[in-house]
């Protein structure tokens, strides 16, 4: 199985602050990832270092077999969108395609022209006099034109509109399907995630949570009901990752270590969305976090 992105005990840090620590993790080639996580989990801080515009302070990460910040080679593979889409404000989406095409031994130009007229942005209007969101597609259809085999997106549909947002994710899926890139997509939005994303990455505090692909992720997670929870094992629940209570009735979300065979739980399957939800919510300090849990891809 060909790798993507590799982090091995990976870490990063402002002065003593871990802004990302013992990060272990991958993503193979071809998946569609999302990375999630609560504002500050370092989300940005892994995709920067990703690309190699940032150094680990501890710990590798390798993006097909190579560390990009010592090895530029690599880069050429690589399309990055930053969250703040940054694009030089005084060139027109023409000129920045242009120029794309001169600094890219590999570019489609024709795909992003093709992108903005397809969505009526006028090819002819520096940047900086478009909105937010238009820039957010003159970036991503930049990204795009380079035909990378690695495409990290850090929250690109937060400035766009609910229609504009389903459309980037239609096109962004479409792209890749026709061109096999693999993508990581960070987003605070989880239904959209739920719809693109086959491959899930959950940070929180500087710590991965959860790892794999997201079928075998929810699959090993079930909701259940019953009477009043004591505390006690349950046969068949590995561990009781978020509980609620009633007098009478428990809900717990657990994950799965065998078969339940206690017939007094009403057992239902969850979403990626709880999932995510009850990793989120599961602690803000690192002493009471659990370990990271990861599902071979
Ligand atoms: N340049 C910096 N200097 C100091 N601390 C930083 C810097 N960049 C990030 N941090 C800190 O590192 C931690 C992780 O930040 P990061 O931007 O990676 O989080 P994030 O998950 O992308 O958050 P968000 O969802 O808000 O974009 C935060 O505590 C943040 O304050």
């Amino acid at each position: 199985m060909e790798l993507a992105l590799e982090t091995d005990q990976l870490g990063k840090r402002y002065g003593k602050a871990w802004a990302l620590r013992d990060c272990s993790l991958h993503l193979p080639a071809g998946r569609i990832g999302a990375l999630v996580g609560p504002n500050g989990a370092g989300k940005s801080t892994l995709l920067h270092m990703a690309v190699g515009l940032l150094r680990p302070d501890a710990g590798a990460v390798r993006v097909f077999g190579t560390s990009p910040y010592d090895n530029t080679a690599v880069l050429p593979d690589l399309g990055f969108v930053a969250q703040d889409t940054p694009l030089y404000r005084d060139f027109t989406g023409a000129e920045l395609i242009t120029m794309g095409g001169r600094l890219n031994k590999r570019w489609d130009g024709a795909l992003a022209r093709n992108r903005l007229a397809q969505i009526g942005i006028p090819a002819d209007r520096p940047v900086g006099k478009l909105s937010g969101g238009q820039r957010a597609q003159v970036a991503l259809a930049l990204a795009l034109a380079k035909r990378p085999k690695l495409l990290l997106l850090d929250e690109p549909v937060a400035s766009l509109d609910p229609l504009a947002r389903r459309e980037f994710l239609q096109a962004l899926m479409g792209s890749v399907a026709d061109s096999g890139t693999t993508v990581l997509l960070s987003s605070h939005i989880l239904a959209d995630l739920e719809r693109v994303c086959d491959y899930l990455i959950v940070l929180n505090a500087a710590r991965v949570r959860l790892v794999g692909p997201v079928d075998d992720l929810v699959g090993a997670h079930r909701q259940l009901t019953g009477p009043r929870h004591d505390g006690s094992h349950i046969a068949g629940v590995e561990a009781v990752l978020k509980a609620s209570h009633t007098d009478r009735q428990s809900t717990l979300l657990v994950r799965l270590g065998g078969a339940l065979t206690d017939p007094s739980w009403a057992v239902h399957d969850v979403t990626l969305e709880d999932l995510i939800l009850a990793h989120l919510a599961d602690s803000d300090t690192e002493q009471a976090s659990p370990a990271a849990w990861e599902v071979p891809a």
